[in-house]
C-alpha cells in the first residue's frame, strides 16, 4: 500500500524528529523560551498559509463529503490548533498576540513555497502528499512521548502533548488516517511517476518538519532580515 511505502521511506527523518533537541526537550519538560517564541512566531504565521492551502484543495474536489472534510479541518486550524501556541506562550510567559505579526523565516518560507509548488500541480496526491507530514509527525511525536513516559502530570507541556494525542474523528490521528486512506485511494489509479512525485512531496514536507524545528531551536532568521523586510511588513 502506498501509505506503507510512504511511512516506511520517511521513518528516517521521522526518528531524526524524535532525537531533536527541540522535541526531546517538550519530552522533559524545559525548552528555552527564545526557541519557544521563534516557534510560536513562525507557526502561527505557517498555519494561515496552511489554511490557504487546505482552501486551494476545495476547487478540485469531487465530492460534498470531502469537502466537508477539508472545510471542517479549515475550522479546526482556526479555532484549535491554537491551543498548542497557548501552551508555548504560558510557558515562555508572553502573549499569543505579541507573536502574530512575524515575517516567514528561510525554512518557513521554503516549506510554504514546497506545498504552493504542489497545489500548482493540481494533483490532489500532490497536494496530500504535501500537506500529510504536519498532522502525521506530530501526531507520532505525542504517540511517542507517551510511550516513553514523557507525557507525565508534571511535565509542562503535557497539554501539548495530549492535544496531538488524541485520535478521535476530529482531532489529528483521524485526520492523518483519513488523508492515508484518501491517498491509497489515489494511488490505484497513477502511473509509477505519478507515485514518485507524490511521494517526493511526501519525503520533502517531512524533512521540512525537521527543519521547522530545527529553526525554531536555533532562531534562524534571514542573514540580511533588515534589509528584506525594512520597515514595511512586506513577505
Ligand atoms: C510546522 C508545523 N507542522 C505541523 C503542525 C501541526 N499541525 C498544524 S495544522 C494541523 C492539523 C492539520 O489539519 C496540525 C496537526 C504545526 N502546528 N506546525
Amino acid at each position: 500500500m502506498f501509505s506503507h511505502q510512504l511511512v516506511k521511506e520517511a521513518n528516517p527523518i521521522l526518528e531524526a524528529i524524535f532525537d531533536h533537541p527541540f522535541v526531546k526537550g517538550i519530552g522533559d519538560g524545559h525548552v528555552d523560551d527564545a526557541a519557544l517564541k521563534f516557534y510560536v512566531q513562525q507557526d502561527f504565521q505557517y498555519l494561515s498559509e496552511f489554511i490557504k492551502i487546505y482552501a486551494s484543495i476545495i476547487p478540485i474536489l469531487k465530492d460534498r463529503e470531502n469537502m466537508k472534510f477539508f472545510a471542517e479541518n479549515i475550522d479546526f486550524i482556526l479555532n484549535s490548533e491554537i491551543h498548542p501556541h497557548h501552551v508555548f506562550c504560558d510557558i515562555a510567559n508572553v502573549t499569543y498576540e505579541s507573536l502574530q505579526h512575524a515575517t516567514p523565516s528561510p525554512k518557513a518560507y521554503l516549506y510554504q513555497s514546497h506545498m504552493y509548488r504542489a497545489v500548482r500541480t493540481g494533483s490532489l496526491a500532490n497536494i496530500i502528499c504535501a500537506l500529510l507530514p504536519c498532522p502525521w509527525t506530530y501526531n507520532e511525536i505525542a504517540k511517542q512521548l507517551t510511550a516513553t513516559g514523557k507525557n507525565t502530570a508534571d511535565n509542562p507541556f503535557k497539554s501539548w502533548i495530549d492535544f496531538y494525542l488524541t485520535d478521535d474523528e476530529d482531532a489529528d490521528g483521524g485526520l492523518t488516517q483519513k488523508l492515508f486512506k484518501m491517498l491509497n485511494e489515489l494511488s490505484k489509479d497513477m502511473s509509477e511517476e505519478e507515485i514518485n512525485e507524490a511521494k517526493g512531496f511526501f519525503l520533502k514536507s517531512t524533512e521540512l518538519e525537521w527543519e521547522f524545528w530545527e529553526q525554531a531551536f536555533y532562531q534562524q532568521d534571514w542573514r540580511f532580515t533588515e534589509i528584506i523586510h525594512g520597515g514595511d511588513n512586506h513577505e
